[in-house]
């Protein structure tokens, strides 16, 4: 039987998406089911804003950055406003699954749409924070490392030459796995994520002994901090003036922000969202409902969308990827 599927990329926008959404059009057309892809996330189920997917839609969008379907951060879907609008675009279009590309939110909004609709909803991870509970890795994670360790690396010859300290300062939202896979990457001699912080004040009491101590024995020419944001309770550029007062050292703040979420994605990042494109259409074939597709130890693996945010597990995970590595924890 032929079926029709709904497909959204929501929340922040994440190297892969593309190639997560030509998986999906290309397993859909296997079984001859018709995929419609809304435009800019909840926005366009909400205002009935569509483009037919198929083969020739999706060709070559692999290798691009961003979203063909766009995204956005839909208010409307915090109340029962969205979540009914969509529901009568659903039912108006025949709408058989709803497939959502995006984060944590995101599958909020699944979940709202699920008490009021009866169609299977299924999840896809694509964020670059990597904070979703039921997959190693999210859709756009290894693409964002590799653009953060390629600006740190380019920092790392300035702060040499100039022999100065500098705080980078990585996406994540409140997730410090950015943070911590680019600064092992790049031999960051610090690393400052809320996951590692107990005591703000006592933390940053044994960052500033350490960066004396490291300068004193002429460990390096340079001293690399990377940061998450939304770790402190102050900016990246205030840290920087106080290391600067306590070690009379030249100390900068770099913020690399947006370019993260850009570029062409990794390999890693293409396999990634083609293997979990495929799984959605299988999962919908199958018909499962309120589950996002992840993949666990190499394996496609269905977790509720009720369980897939971000908890203090990944507290546990990060510090014990630190550890294992014998990285600079205060
Ligand atoms: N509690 C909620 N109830 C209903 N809808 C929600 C809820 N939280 C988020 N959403 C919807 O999902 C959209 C995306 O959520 P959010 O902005 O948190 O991004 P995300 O999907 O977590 O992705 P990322 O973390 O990568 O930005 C929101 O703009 C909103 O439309
Ligand atoms: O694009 P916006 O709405 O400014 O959101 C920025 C946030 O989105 C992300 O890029 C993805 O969730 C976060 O890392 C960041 O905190």
């Amino acid at each position: 039987m032929t079926k029709r599927i709904a497909l959204i990329t929501s929340g922040g926008d994440a190297p892969g998406m593309n190639a997560a959404i030509r998986a999906v059009t290309l397993q859909a057309e296997k079984f001859q089911y018709q995929v419609l892809g809304f435009v800019g996330g909840y926005n366009g189920l909400i205002e009935n804003n569509f483009i037919e997917l198929n083969r020739h839609r999706v060709d070559d969008i692999v290798r691009k950055g961003g979203t063909i379907l766009k995204s956005a951060r839909c208010k409307a879907m915090l109340s029962d406003v969205g979540p009914n609008s969509v529901v009568e675009t659903l039912k108006v279009n025949k709408i058989d699954a709803l497939i959502v590309i995006g984060g944590d939110g995101s599958f909020k909004g699944c979940q709202a749409i699920s008490k009021l609709w009866q169609g299977n909803i299924i999840g896809i991870p694509g964020t670059i924070d990597n904070d979703i509970n039921g997959t190693d890795q999210t859709i756009g994670f290894w693409t964002a490392v590799e653009t953060a360790l390629d600006s740190i690396d380019k920092i790392r010859d300035t702060a040499n030459a100039f022999e100065r300290i500098f705080i980078v300062e990585v996406m994540g939202r409140n997730c410090g796995f950015l943070a911590v896979e680019s600064a092992i990457a790049s031999g960051a001699e610090h690393i400052v994520c809320k996951e590692v912080i107990e005591d703000e004040v006592q933390f940053i009491d044994n960052l500033l002994v350490n960066i004396n101590t490291a300068i004193k024995n002429h460990r390096t020419d340079s001293y690399i901090i990377v940061m998450a944001e939304n770790s402190l309770n102050f900016s990246a550029d205030a840290l920087s003036k106080k290391i600067e007062r306590y070690t009379g050292v030249d100390s900068k703040a770099a913020i690399l922000g947006y370019i993260q979420r850009g570029g062409s994605p990794v390999a890693s990042d293409r396999v990634l969202a083609t293997q979990l494109g495929v799984a959605a259409v299988d999962a919908v074939r199958n018909n499962k409902s309120d589950i996002m597709v992840g993949m666990l130890n190499n394996r496609a693996t269905e977790t509720a969308l009720c369980a897939t945010s971000y908890n203090n597990t990944y507290n546990q995970e990060i510090i014990r990827r630190l550890n294992q590595l014998n990285f600079n924890l205060d």
